[in-house]
């Protein structure tokens, strides 16, 4: 991502005043100049992407520190704040204009920082243009100054999400003025509990500092309420990563690191996400990760106790079931939109080619939901229904590794539905037999991370909108939905297109992964 860092690598000689003009925007104040006089020797410009911040005296003031900027020239009087990293800005009565941002402490880590400039001559109406300005430019088509309910699990990950919430997330979500409502969850469960209770006008997101458990429980609560629809269409769950498994953030918020997440849900886009039922039993869950049977289910699930290895846990856990070709029997149906990879790649592209939408204007324009509708009926039955008559339940002998994804990232190395669409209303879905001679299935785990995994000939990869999976002759095992394990029986899952909403930073709705 761009961001303050970058900053150094501008032209020191570059007149900022020369910065090509930004093209006004619909909604945009005609008229208001792009730069301020600051001051004998400094001036703020709205350049094309960044803030331009020309002052002769950051060459040696020592003062100019505490504002935040970075020094790693002291030769140079020009800096720039990516729009993306600006938080807020305000001006005083006296003149005073205050600016708020996210400084790239590092790769992982942004910090606010302040700049801080007095007005050549006191002029309220054109700080406030200007600043109206800046915070367009800042935000675009994100909402300022979210109201959030903010959810921390104190058991998420390691334990750390209360110090790692107040230490990296709200100093962010503070300067940014949003809007904060924080509760600790205090049992398992706790998420829907609160999801279902929420009053839906006094909040915009939900924000889990936690790991995939509390995102899962909320859409949940979501879903169980009378006026499901309009919940799970209004309020947008996101994640400030705090928790062992974190996808939502990695492929939402391009990151696993708490405060640069956190500037992404300051500037997050309302984005559409499937959720898909799950029925099994006379139960119905949303999903909205994924579900797994066999080799990655038993891996995540039956190896708590190798907790102590950190990330070499599940390559330990797939490799020592790899070696020993263990093979989980299903028969399984499917009702596939695209049915081989060709097509699959065909959807993908098509999807990631369409316009964004104009500047300015919202990636969401889903119709809302009415008061009173609650969550959609399932168009193909639940699980003790009969087969629908167009599905055909095939025998899966050798399957290995039964794996359905509903966005990329599963893990921060494994991009393993690299043509995943969050709102195509399909679910991405993995099938690979558990026989494969071992070498090939060595590479076939190393292709997760080095991207081949998709092109793989062993790997079969499909979009599909329902399916059906009965596990056959094994007494017991593991299946996984979004991470959590559910009983060992079948199970039948449909998708619902754009029916949740979460925030994001691709304009087209996309996630934060390479695609195909
Ligand atoms: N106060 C609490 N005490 C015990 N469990 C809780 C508490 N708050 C939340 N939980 C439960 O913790 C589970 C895991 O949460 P979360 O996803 O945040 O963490 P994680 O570390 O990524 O998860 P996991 O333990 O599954 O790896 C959720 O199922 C949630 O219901």
């Amino acid at each position: 991502m761009t961001m303050a860092a970058t900053a150094g690598r501008d032209d020191p000689f570059r007149d900022p005043s020369l910065v090509p003009k930004h093209t006004a925007q619909p909604g945009e104040v005609a008229g208001v100049p792009d730069t301020l006089a600051v001051g004998r020797d400094a001036s703020l410009t709205l350049g094309t992407d960044s803030l331009v911040v020309l002052d002769e005296e950051l060459q040696d003031s020592k003062s100019a520190r505490c504002c935040g900027l970075s020094f790693s020239n002291a030769s140079k009087s020009t800096r720039s704040i990516p729009f993306y990293n600006v938080l807020w800005a305000e001006h005083s009565e006296n003149g005073d204009i205050t600016i708020q941002y996210a400084h790239a402490v590092s790769p992982k880590v942004v910090r606010p920082a302040i700049v801080s400039y007095k007005l050549d001559k006191p002029d309220s109406a054109l700080a406030e243009a200007w600043i109206e300005k800046l915070l367009d430019r800042a935000y675009g088509a994100s909402q300022r100054q979210k109201r959030i309910k903010v959810l921390v699990n104190p058991f998420g990950g390691q334990g750390g999400a209360v110090k790692m919430y107040h230490k990296s997330i709200a100093p962010i979500l503070a300067a940014a003025r949003c809007t904060l409502d924080v509760e600790k969850t205090t049992h398992q469960g706790h998420g829907v509990e609160i999801a279902q209770a929420l009053d839906m006008d006094a909040y915009d997101v939900v924000a889990c500092c936690s790991g995939d458990g509390i995102p899962h429980e909320v859409w949940n609560g979501l879903g169980k309420r009378p006026d499901a629809a309009l919940a799970l269409h209004k309020i947008a769950v996101a994640q400030l990563p705090c928790g062992s498994g974190n996808a939502l953030s990695l492929n939402f918020n391009g990151s696993d690191s708490p405060s640069v997440a956190a500037l992404a849900v300051v500037k997050g886009l309302r984005t559409p996400l499937d959720l898909a039922s799950v029925t099994q039993g006379d139960r119905r869950t949303l999903s909205f990760l994924s579900q797994s049977v066999g080799i990655v289910a038993e891996t995540d699930l039956a190896t708590e106790h190798l907790r102590w290895m950190g990330s070499a846990r599940f390559t330990f856990g797939v490799l020592t079931r790899l070696l020993s070709q263990t093979v989980y029997p299903a028969d399984i149906a499917v009702k596939a939109v695209c049915a081989n990879k060709a097509a699959v790649r065909d959807a993908y592209r098509t999807a990631a080619a369409q316009p964004p939408p104009p500047p300015g204007h919202p990636l969401d324009t889903r119709p809302v939901p009415a008061a009173s509708a609650p969550l959609p009926a399932l168009q193909h039955g639940d699980i003790n229904a009969p087969l629908p008559p167009d599905w055909d339940l095939i025998p899966h002998d050798k399957l290995g590794n039964f794996y359905a994804g509903n966005i990329s990232y599963m893990s921060p190395d494994a991009n393993f539905f690299p043509a995943a669409l969050p709102s195509d209303g399909c679910i991405d879905l993995v099938r690979i037999n558990g026989d494969v001679p071992r070498l090939r299935a060595v590479s076939i785990l190393l292709g997760v991370e080095s991207g081949k995994f998709f092109d793989m000939e062993d790997v079969d990869y499909q979009k599909v909108v329902a399916y059906r999976i009965l596990p056959r002759e094994q007494k017991d095992g593991y299946i996984s939905v979004d991470g959590e394990r559910v009983p060992f029986e079948g199970f039948q899952v449909e998708v619902h297109r754009g029916l949740g909403t979460t925030l994001g930073k691709n304009e087209r709705g996309l996630c934060e992964a390479k695609g195909v």
